[in-house]
């Protein structure tokens, strides 16, 4: 293929990589093994920062940022799709009594084993990410609606059974509050009303006294007034 006369050349040894490998090696990221400054390094380089920028440092699930693309690309796959797809969010209930009755080191290793746990629960295909302090995100794409209850109350179960090793001698019991939403089927929404929805729910679960899922009610049905005038402005576009 002819290369174009005005792409312009780089060389690898001019560029200020310096920061970003110190910040590679800070975090423990493996760096490339192969030849140093050759292209394949460089693209072994970016690859870890991007998977420096999209991970959460504590518990190597998806940060929020990932998590918010991938919760744009899950609407738009479910509006081309029509495939059900179910968004839990989950939230470790009276966490700030972990820290303050045995210490921040414990209540870290608290968010990693749930983290764990969660990784564990869910398919291969889930998203699982950390969203806040002790707040995780589950996408479960083409989950069934009947089946969502199911899956939230196993992820529930899970956890109320995990024995979680804080110091040699103490080991401590935990539980999660959950809620979940299903994305409307052929319509298109947008990832931040989907997330209030299911964060309504997880509100829910912690009023009704928390270790519980709340799941919303008719999933196929529910559609919120914003969702419709965003329907109907995409549907006005088209026609134009
Ligand atoms: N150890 C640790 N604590 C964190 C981290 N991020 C946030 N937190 C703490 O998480 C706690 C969250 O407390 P709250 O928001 O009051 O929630 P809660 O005590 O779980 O109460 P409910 O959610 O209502 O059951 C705060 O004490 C934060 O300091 C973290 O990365 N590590």
């Amino acid at each position: 293929m002819p290369s174009s006369p005005s792409r312009p050349h780089i060389d690898i040894q001019d560029l200020r990589l310096e920061p970003a490998l110190q910040l590679l090696q800070q975090a423990g990221a493996m760096l490339p093994d192969t030849e140093p400054h050759s292209r394949a390094w460089l693209q072994a380089v970016l690859d870890a920062l991007c998977d420096l920028s999209s991970k959460d440092a504590l518990t190597h699930l998806d940060n929020r940022r990932s998590f918010e693309m991938a919760l744009s690309r899950e609407v738009d796959r479910v509006a081309r799709s029509g495939e059900p797809a179910l968004l839990l969010v989950l939230d470790i209930d009276h966490f700030k009594s972990v820290n303050d009755t045995y210490g921040h080191a414990a209540g870290d290793l608290v968010i990693q084993a749930v983290a764990k746990a969660l990784m564990q629960t869910v398919r291969p295909m889930d998203t699982v990410a950390r969203v806040g302090g002790e707040e995780f995100a589950i996408i479960l794409p083409n989950c069934p609606a009947t089946f969502g209850a199911t899956v939230a109350e196993r992820i529930r179960e899970t956890v109320e059974a995990l024995p979680i090793q804080v110091t040699p001698m103490q080991s401590l019991k935990i539980t999660v509050s959950l809620g979940g939403a299903f994305a409307p089927q052929w319509v298109r929404s947008s990832a931040l009303l989907w997330m209030e929805r299911a964060d309504r729910q997880l509100y829910r679960a912690k009023a009704e006294g928390r270790n519980r899922a709340c799941l919303e009610a008719q999933p196929d049905s529910l559609v919120s007034a914003d969702e419709k005038s965003m329907l109907f402005a995409l549907t006005q576009q088209e026609s134009e």
